[in-house]
């Protein structure tokens, strides 16, 4: 296992969405301990939670009760000003639609993020670590689907944040093409050290993880370490 310091401590992590009749508990109470530099995959069904603790991890969104520590300091106490500053400098996202500008090349696209982070790889640089080194001047309309979730992966790495957030990347792709996106995210982890948590509904990309949260109903129904993990040419999907 990682011998490195806590990254994440959750603990009684609860969100209600909601009021009277149309309340949704979308978590009741997880806990969870994550270390710098763990791979964790987020399992279960639909509605289970998954996507409601990544939002809430990455700052997109607000507990109802609990409390989410990052390298120590508690997001759920923090300003909105506070919040923007920890996600502008700590968190990358890719979600399953690549949401690029049309009218930006990959490198424009990239360099959106670069302008604005204080010690950013360079556009360029980014890109080549996910495979795209030749297709920096090509416009999202010229790009296969796996190219442009490549894109956006160069886009939420560009910043070198400690965490990067997955909801459903390869969501979108065919097996083939998610095997391609799998192996640029696994790059990026082994390259820059980042701490990568990941939604997905395939269960054949658990064996990338270093550990394996299982949800059902709002909690982490089990969990499941992989003593090694696997390489992405070693998997299946
Ligand atoms: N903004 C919201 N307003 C009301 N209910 C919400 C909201 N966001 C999520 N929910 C509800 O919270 C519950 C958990 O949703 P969440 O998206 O976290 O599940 P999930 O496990 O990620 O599901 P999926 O695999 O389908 O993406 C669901 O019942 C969902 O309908």
């Amino acid at each position: 296992m990682l011998n490195s310091s806590t990254c994440f401590e959750v603990t009684g992590l609860t969100k209600i969405y909601g009021e009277g009749s149309a309340q949704v508990r979308a978590l009741r109470g997880v806990d969870v301990t994550i270390r710098d530099g763990e791979v964790i995959v987020l399992l279960g069904p639909s509605g289970s939670g998954k996507s409601t603790l990544l939002n809430i991890l990455g700052g997109l969104d607000t507990p109802t009760d609990g409390h989410v520590f990052y390298h120590g300091v508690d997001l759920t106490t923090m300003s909105d000003r506070d919040l923007t500053s920890y996600r502008r400098d700590n968190v990358g996202f890719v979600f399953q639609n690549y949401n690029l500008m049309p009218g930006l090349t990959a490198e424009e696209n990239v360099e959106l993020v670069t302008e604005i982070a204080a010690n950013p790889l360079k556009a360029a640089e980014a890109l080549e670590l996910v495979g795209l080194g030749e297709r920096l001047r090509h416009f999202p309309s010229e790009l296969s689907g796996g190219e442009q979730q490549r894109v956006a992966i160069a886009r939420a790495i560009a910043k070198r944040p400690g965490v990067l957030f997955c909801d459903e990347p390869t969501g979108a792709l065919d097996s083939t093409t998610s095997l391609k996106v799998l192996r640029a995210l696994n790059r990026v982890v082994e390259e820059l050290g980042t701490t990568m948590l990941m939604v997905t509904h395939h269960q054949g990309i658990a064996p990338l993880a270093h550990r394996v949260l299982h949800f059902k109903d709002g909690s982490v129904d089990r969990e499941v370490i992989n003593e090694t993990r696997a390489r992405p040419e070693d998997i299946h999907l």
